[in-house]
């Protein structure tokens, strides 16, 4: 079983799928707790909040509430709901708390492509056709094995950045680990223009990319 804290059809407003129609899948429960953190509302897991499926799909706002679904009863809820994104996100939370290869493995057989946004703190358990998102989150719990891991798994990394401590911290682990991804994006924290501007510069001066967070600046969800 799953525990899920939304499902909604929209754009996907980060990194290298930015622009593509997606399912998102967020999953409940986090434990790193950063402190900018956008999705505060999926780390705890409170049985007192615990709601059917279907009104995760009607959510109109951020909310604690949280559901338990198998990966059969997340596909059949797709297909009900006539989604027409054929790229599901999984996000959370942490989503690597859960063992995603059943998950992902019956959404590739029913025609999706899947994606997962992940913190690096927890084993990756998805199959070899998914998107890997890294997003590392540094000093945190999980320990420098498994950070080191999810780093060589990764599709992508996308680091959210608001001073240049962030930059330098990114720089060290790429050293530490020998690891010089492919693909690197800096996201400034929270749309804020100091943080756009040091994610700019520094995209420009290390040609990485930048992903800004598409949605937040056209107002979906
Ligand atoms: C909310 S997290 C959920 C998935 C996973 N726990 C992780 O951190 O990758 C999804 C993405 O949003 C980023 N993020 C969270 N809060 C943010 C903020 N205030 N500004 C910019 N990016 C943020 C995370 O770093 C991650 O890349
Ligand atoms: N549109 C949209 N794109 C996203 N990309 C990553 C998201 C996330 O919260 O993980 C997200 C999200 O919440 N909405
Ligand atoms: S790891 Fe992801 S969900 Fe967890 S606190 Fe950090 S940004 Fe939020
Ligand atoms: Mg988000």
């Amino acid at each position: 079983m799953y525990k899920i804290n939304e499902i909604f059809e929209t754009i996907q407003g980060e990194a290298s799928y930015t622009g593509v129609p997606s399912i998102f899948l967020r999953l409940q429960g986090c434990p790193v707790g950063c402190a900018w953190c956008d999705t505060k509302q999926t780390w705890d897991v409170n049985p007192t909040y615990l709601i059917s499926l279907d009104k995760t799909v009607e959510k109109k706002a951020d909310s604690e509430w949280w559901a338990e679904a198998t990966s059969e009863q997340i596909l059949s809820l797709f297909k009900q709901r006539e989604y027409q994104a054929k790229h599901v996100v999984i996000t959370g939370g942490e989503p690597c708390m859960f063992d995603l290869v059943p998950l992902c493995e019956l959404l590739h057989e029913a025609g999706y492509s899947t994606q997962i946004e992940t913190s690096g703190t927890f084993e990756i358990k998805v199959p070899e056709q998914t998107w890997v998102t890294v997003s590392p989150k540094i000093n945190m719990r999980g320990g420098y094995e498994v950070l080191t891991s999810a780093m060589q798994r990764a599709d992508e990394i996308k680091h959210p950045v608001a001073m240049q401590k962030h930059v330098e911290e990114l720089e060290a682990l790429f050293e530490k680990t020998g690891i010089t991804p492919k693909l690197v994006y800096l996201q400034p924290i929270s749309q804020k223009a100091k943080a756009t501007k040091l994610a700019i510069d520094t995209c420009m001066k290390k040609n990485w990319r930048l992903s800004v967070q598409v949605h937040k600046y056209i107002g979906i969800n």
